[in-house]
């Protein structure tokens, strides 16, 4: 799976009419980066992490936080240009489960938008934040059921079940709707599979790669294609996108999810990421490059320009 996800982006890279990668300066680059920088671990302020405690609580948040970890189209709306709409959404979900305890599989199931508004720390009165609620709701409803019905309401048993495999575990939660990230681009299935592949780097990093953290194929998984790493690839110079395509992003024209813009741009940063990888010659893994450059963009000048807006389930 793995594979097919690497070899569509490179054929999408490959044939894109919207953008190119610079090929030229993809080892420079790869070079440059801290490499020794990634995270070995999910930010306590941020996250609810209690792998020796609570570790039924701990998998339950991560599982919870990534089956809403979407929303950037939505979240300049909501919470403002400048805000990191991740670290609100995730800080007040981790706020809930350290006063409120860890909701119940069966309470997932049957949240409405002003439940999951409030698990989230979205304001039901801004319009848009409602919208983006509802689908929260029914990606959390999807995730409740999924627990309650195959698991016995333990978040664990989700896990446990994948027996150590990252495989195992993006092909079971990518049986809920909203983790289906699969696009088509000139009739060809691409599968970037962003929030089910997150949950499992998210599972290693709360559990510190041990326990239910522990994934013998860790290693294979992709970037997260969000709207984030591509936009620092972009602005670093590694990916030239059209004048045209670049206009409307940077005048934040919504680019339609689907779209054969949006699936070049996620596809570029796919590929972009898997050749510095062998250009450093496997010395990082693709997830280690993730977090780098997704930290990067998070806290360099990157937020002067506007990201591409797609109002998506998927990231
Ligand atoms: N590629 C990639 N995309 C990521 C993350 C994360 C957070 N992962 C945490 C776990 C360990 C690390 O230390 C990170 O702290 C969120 N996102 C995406 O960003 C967008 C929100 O952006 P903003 O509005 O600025 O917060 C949204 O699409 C969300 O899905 C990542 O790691 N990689």
């Amino acid at each position: 799976m793995f594979d097919s996800i690497r070899a569509a982006a490179a054929e999408v890279a490959a044939g894109a009419r919207h953008l190119r990668i610079r090929h030229d300066r993809i080892a420079a680059f790869a070079a440059s980066l801290p490499l020794t920088s990634a995270p070995t671990g999910l930010d306590p302020a941020l996250h609810y992490v209690e792998p020796e405690r609570d570790p039924e609580g701990t998998a339950a948040f991560v599982l919870t936080l990534d089956s809403v970890n979407f929303g950037s189209g939505w979240f300049p709306a909501v919470f403002g240009p400048q805000a990191s709409g991740y670290a609100e959404v995730a800080g007040a979900l981790a706020g809930h489960f350290r006063t409120g305890g860890t909701p119940t599989a069966a309470a997932l199931a049957r949240l409405d938008g002003t439940g999951a508004a409030a698990l989230t720390g979205l304001d039901p009165r801004n319009p848009d934040a409602r919208a983006l609620a509802d689908l929260f709701a029914r990606a959390l409803n999807d995730l409740g059921r999924l627990v309650e019905a195959g698991h016995g309401g333990r978040f664990l048993g989700l896990v446990e079940a994948a027996g150590g495999s990252a495989e195992a575990l993006v092909q079971s939660l990518r049986r809920m709707p909203l983790f289906e990230d699969v696009a088509d681009w000139r009739g060809r299935r691409v599968p970037f599979l962003k929030r089910a592949q997150i949950a499992v780097a998210d599972l290693a990093l709360a559990f510190g790669g041990r326990g239910p953290g522990r994934f013998a194929d860790a290693g294979r998984l992709t970037i997260f294609a969000d709207n984030l790493v591509p936009h620092v690839l972009r602005h670093d110079g590694l990916l030239d996108y059209s004048p045209d395509l670049a206009a409307r992003i940077d005048r934040g024209e919504p680019i339609p999810a689907g779209s054969e813009e949006e699936v070049e741009i996620r596809a570029a940063a796919v590929h972009a990421v898997e050749l510095m990888r062998a250009a450093l010659g496997d010395a990082v893994t693709s997830v280690q490059l993730d977090h780098i450059l997704w930290n990067r963009g998070e806290s360099g000048g990157y937020r002067r320009w506007p990201r591409h807006a797609t109002r998506s389930v998927f990231y």
